[in-house]
């Protein structure tokens, strides 16, 4: 017998309620709820005094240094020496001489401490193998054109007829990866070190009876995250080609612990995740007149479901690998928390409209609203 269409329409209510719950465990002090124009939003529960820290994500669920910066940013808490290789290191005697670099023993010990049996590490090292010595990129990549979401969907279809065709034999799959050059040294290698925190981290919490709730709260969290893939990839279609290659290379090359977790659906949606909702990393903090170098990205679901704001009342600070959000005036129950996504607020509308469409929206936030008013862009 089938399912009846009122237990489908309550499963699906009860996934609402269980997702809200989730994400009314993220902090005391708002609670995240749909808005009309701008996804989900966070809504504080009282007031709010200003100065008042708001949330604290110890550390990031999945991270990520950029390849000029692996040896001198600490792979564990992002500390920068201007510019001095980090003295710490951690290797893998059976994969030659590649590292993971740390600044201090303590760093050291915590990403042991994390890293179950170094599948992690030895994750690492493979991708720090395979893109240590790429050929001069050939520019032969022929340009893809994509004009519908269904575009998409199809190239993924053709990725799983690939996927059905591999051989079993390990030596031999390795004849199925698809070309790189030095080309993907930037976002291929970057994205395959976040996929490979965030797989570690799934696997771990499946395996693993783990008393750290924080890190399971996280993953629940990076479930319910808007994917912006379709939007980024019809904008970039050259991404497309991108995401297929880092696919190919998850699927042949990640440990066998992870491939349970591996299939289109989910690494499509774990990239797709990072493109809307992922920290940048950088040497200063927003706010800083110094020159801001960039280390890569990081995520933190439970602060990702805060919107932008162009007259933004919460203020973001990094301390170590720990994010944490500040209210920079005083906020009435009700009212939106919203945070700067790293713009220059000093610009006018249209300025800052325009660098906005890196994330893929119109922003709405209540100064661009009053804004659009006053100069009659909206009548
Ligand atoms: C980090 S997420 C924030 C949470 C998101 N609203 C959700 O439901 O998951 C970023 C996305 O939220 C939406 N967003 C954030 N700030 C916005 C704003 N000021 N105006 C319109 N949309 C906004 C955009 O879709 C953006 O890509």
């Amino acid at each position: 017998m089938g399912i009846k269409h009122d237990d489908i329409f309550e499963q699906q209510q009860n996934d609402n309620e269980l997702e809200l719950t989730k994400m009314n465990e993220i902090s005391p002090y708002f609670k995240v709820v749909e808005t009309e124009s701008r996804g989900r939003g966070c809504f504080a529960t009282k007031r709010i005094s200003k100065d008042t820290l708001v949330l604290k994500c110890l550390r990031p669920l999945s991270s990520t240094v950029v390849k000029p910066f692996k040896k001198e940013v600490c792979q564990w808490c992002f500390h920068y020496d201007r510019g001095n290789n980090m003295k710490f290191k951690l290797s893998n005697s059976t994969k030659g001489n590649f590292s993971i670099f740390f600044c201090s023993q303590v760093c050291l010990d915590e990403f042991k401490k994390d890293d179950y049996q170094s599948i992690y590490l030895n994750n690492l090292i493979v991708i720090e193998k395979f893109f240590a010595n790429l050929k001069q990129d050939n520019n032969q990549e022929t340009e893809i054109k994509l004009t519908s979401k269904e575009d998409i969907d199809n190239a993924w279809k053709d990725v799983e007829i690939w996927e059905s065709n591999l051989p079993l034999k390990e030596s031999k799959r390795l004849n199925h990866l698809p070309e790189f050059d030095s080309d993907d040294n930037n976002d291929v290698y970057v994205e395959l070190k976040y996929l490979s925190g965030i797989l570690f981290q799934l696997y771990k919490s499946q395996i693993l009876e783990t008393d750290i709730t924080f890190m399971n709260l996280e993953l629940e969290n990076f479930q319910l995250l808007q994917s912006n893939e379709y939007s980024k990839c019809l904008k970039y279609p050259y991404l497309l080609q991108k995401f297929i290659k880092i696919y190919k290379f998850v699927k042949i090359l990640f440990p066998a612990e992870f491939q349970f977790l591996v299939n289109t659906k989910f690494i499509r949606s774990a990239i797709g995740k990072e493109l809307g909702n992922a920290f940048g990393i950088w040497s200063k903090e927003e706010g800083s007149n110094e020159f801001q170098e960039y280390f890569g990205y990081s995520v933190y679901p439970s602060a990702s479901f805060f919107n932008h704001s162009c007259s933004p009342n919460l203020k973001r600070e990094r301390i170590g690998n720990t994010l944490i959000f500040k209210t920079i005036t005083d906020i009435e129950k009700n009212q939106e928390l919203c945070i700067n996504y790293g713009y220059n607020l000093n610009g006018d509308l249209l300025k800052r409209q325009s660098s906005l469409k890196e994330w893929f929206f119109d922003c709405n936030c209540n100064r661009c609203e009053r804004e659009k008013f006053g100069n009659g862009i909206i009548e």
